[in-house]
């Protein structure tokens, strides 16, 4: 954790916002959503497609109006100042929105222009020497994977030098060596004082977060550092391994006590809401064998399995 993650003066609050409510004419898809951002974090926004991620994402920047709710993006307010907030903000949407047929230096220097930066052609290389894009920089964006795609589209977000990044699942389908060193980027702009809400999908990503929220059927379920979600979780777990872990999560799932059943692997992770129950509907199983019982700490992914089985399905 950076020293940012943990400083935590009231005046370094970058998003604050109460009570949002949002609907397209049918019941609403953000529900009252109350949330704090804290200056250099990055805070990770996590929950089931369509849960209303990238509503959230739009009204904090202005580009959406909540039906009621009222606060504040960096000090702006979100309903009358839109302006200066997109003034301030970098959005990466979920698509790829450059030209492919101009070349990442094209691109940037397009953007730049755009935000009439003083010396475009510079501001474009500067940008292309941070994001290691230098051997790249005369190839088409459209020629690009899509790690570097990714890449290019942040090159271009943090060019007018943002105070806040709001990325909507930037890294889907690419590669983990891209997608790590997407996050190793993202780490450096929050270590230099950039706040960052990211929404993602992904595990390992949302445990590169400071913070992390997760969001179902518009509502925040469980919100903080991920140790602190997996400890308010309560779960208890066990880990089996050894044969038939097949049948043998089949039997599991009829049981009162088990609340989840997930394969990892050659693992089984098996868990209960309330421990003593989860004990004693596994005893005789436990006992008998072949399976090898063993007590473990739930993962991330435990607790987000469990939180999306509490709710109904909220997926189109
Ligand atoms: N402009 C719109 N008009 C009508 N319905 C919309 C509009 N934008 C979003 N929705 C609906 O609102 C709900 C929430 O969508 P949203 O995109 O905010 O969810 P999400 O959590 O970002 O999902 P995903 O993980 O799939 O990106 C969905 O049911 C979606 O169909």
């Amino acid at each position: 954790m950076t020293a940012q993650a943990s400083a935590d003066p009231v005046s370094d609050i970058v998003i604050d916002v109460e009570g949002l409510t949002k609907s397209f004419g049918g019941p609403p898809v953000v529900k009252n959503l109350t949330m704090q951002v804290h200056k250099g974090l990055i805070y990770g926004f996590l929950g089931p497609n369509g849960s209303g991620k990238t509503t959230t994402l739009r009204m904090l920047c202005g580009l959406l109006t909540p039906d009621s709710g009222h606060g504040t993006c960096l000090g702006y307010d979100i309903r009358t100042q839109t302006t200066d907030i997109k003034r301030h903000v970098g959005y990466m949407t979920q698509r790829f929105s450059l030209y492919a047929d101009l070349s990442i230096r094209e691109n940037l220097e397009f953007v730049a222009r755009i935000y009439n930066l003083d010396q475009p052609r510079k501001a474009a290389q500067d940008a292309i020497v941070r994001l290691g894009l230098e051997r790249r920089a005369d190839q088409l964006a459209g020629d690009l994977s899509g790690g570097w795609k990714q890449r290019l589209a942040l090159g271009a977000c943090i060019l007018p030098q943002p105070e806040l990044l709001l990325l909507d699942e930037p890294t889907a389908g690419v590669d983990p060596k891209a997608r790590r060193d997407f996050w190793d980027e993202i780490h450096r702009l929050a270590h230099e004082g950039l706040t960052v809400l990211v929404s993602t999908h992904y595990m390992d990503e949302a445990e590169r977060c400071h913070e992390i929220t997760y969001i179902a059927y518009g509502e925040i379920l469980a919100h903080g550092k991920v140790a602190e979600v997996v400890a308010e979780a309560h779960l208890s777990t066990y880990i089996v391994t050894g044969p038939q872990l097949a049948e043998l999560a089949e039997e599991l799932e009829k049981r009162d006590g088990v609340d989840m059943v997930a394969p990892f692997g050659v693992e089984l992770h098996v868990s209960g809401r309330d421990g003593k129950k989860l004990e004693a509907a596994t005893a005789d199983l436990r006992a008998k064998g072949p399976q090898v019982w063993t007590r473990g700490e739930p993962t991330l992914e435990d607790v987000f399995i469990d939180l999306m089985s509490r709710v109904p399905d909220n997926s189109v």
